[in-house]
């Protein structure tokens, strides 16, 4: 198996709202995966559906299995946070260990322990008595200690303070990730996970707008800072998004812009929250804003 996610024309509807359509994508081993999108964009829906909780129309394989059919061989070699995690509060941390121990093959009580080491969290401790942070750090000790090929988190960070989403993803990425395995995140914290991600997958709507590997965005996009006068000619060029960077006008293309316009200003590199800007705004908005 080559892939870990085999995803090809997905499409997903509650009712008669179009939650995914047409969704593909592929994810190798080795990946740092973000899955970006607005509010309702279907990033949960996607991740449900690679875990087997929603079945979905198209061809879906996950470590080679059809996750809604086999979502519980599945979920021996796969480890997922819900955006709606929660653990018992009346658990110590230590209790959670040995009732993992007994539930999971693939988990490793002493790994767990060394995770927990890493943390402000103590095996002594009660759930309740933890702070959200905390509570989300012993989450990921928990489930990095399986010896798991996938990792998927929803928006695990949601709701902590900026500390201690570093040292989240710290943990994840120094403890977790080690060439061979792929963690797919889903997060509105763009910005933040930019210098972590392998890759990128940005929905609109419940579709792929962009997919695509950090290392290759600078050389697909040509983000250009220029002066104010050259703003009419730029703009002929139909930029994907007008902005400004450090007080200056710039636009952002997707491909090079001819040669006339790139002479109107200087090459800068493209960062992942304009494209999520350019590539997920209403164009009404986009429009109104240009
Ligand atoms: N159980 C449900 N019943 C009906 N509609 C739903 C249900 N769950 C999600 N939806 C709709 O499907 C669309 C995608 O929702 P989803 O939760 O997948 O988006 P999301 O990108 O995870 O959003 P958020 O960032 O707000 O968590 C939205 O329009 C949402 O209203």
């Amino acid at each position: 198996m080559t892939h870990l996610i085999e995803a090809h024309n997905l499409s997903l509807h509650y009712g008669r709202k179009a939650a995914l359509q047409e969704v593909s994508f592929t994810i190798p081993p080795g990946r740092v995966v973000g899955l970006l999108g607005h509010n309702g964009a279907g990033k949960t829906s996607l991740m449900k559906a690679m875990v087997g909780t929603k079945a979905v129309k198209g061809e879906l394989k996950v470590l080679g299995l059809d996750p809604h059919a086999h979502r519980a061989e599945l979920l021996q070699s796969l480890c997922y946070i819900p955006d709606v995690a929660v653990l018992p509060r009346w658990a110590r941390a230590g209790d959670l260990i040995t009732l993992m121990a007994g539930l999971q093959p693939r988990f490793s009580a002493d790994r767990a322990r060394a995770l927990l080491r890493r943390t402000s969290v103590t095996e002594r401790d009660k759930v309740k008595h933890l702070s959200k942070g905390m509570v989300t750090q012993l989450h990921l000790a928990l489930v990095a200690a399986i010896d798991a090929r996938l990792m998927v988190l929803d928006e695990p960070t949601l709701g902590l303070d900026v500390m201690s989403r570093k040292s989240f993803y710290e943990m994840l990425i120094d403890e977790w990730c080690d060439g061979e395995r792929s963690v797919i995140i889903s997060t509105h914290q763009v910005e933040e996970v930019e210098t972590l991600l392998s890759d990128v997958i940005m929905l609109d709507e419940g579709r792929v707008v962009l997919n695509i590997s950090l290392a290759e965005i600078d050389q697909r996009f040509v983000a250009l800072s220029h002066d104010p006068e050259a703003a009419d000619a730029v703009a002929a060029g139909h930029p994907l998004l007008r902005y400004r960077v450090q007080g200056r006008p710039a636009a952002l293309f997707d491909g090079p812009p001819p040669d006339t316009i790139s002479q109107l200003g200087q090459r800068l590199r493209p960062n992942l929250v304009d494209l999520f800007m350019a590539l997920t705004r209403k164009p009404e908005i986009q429009a109104r804003e240009a």
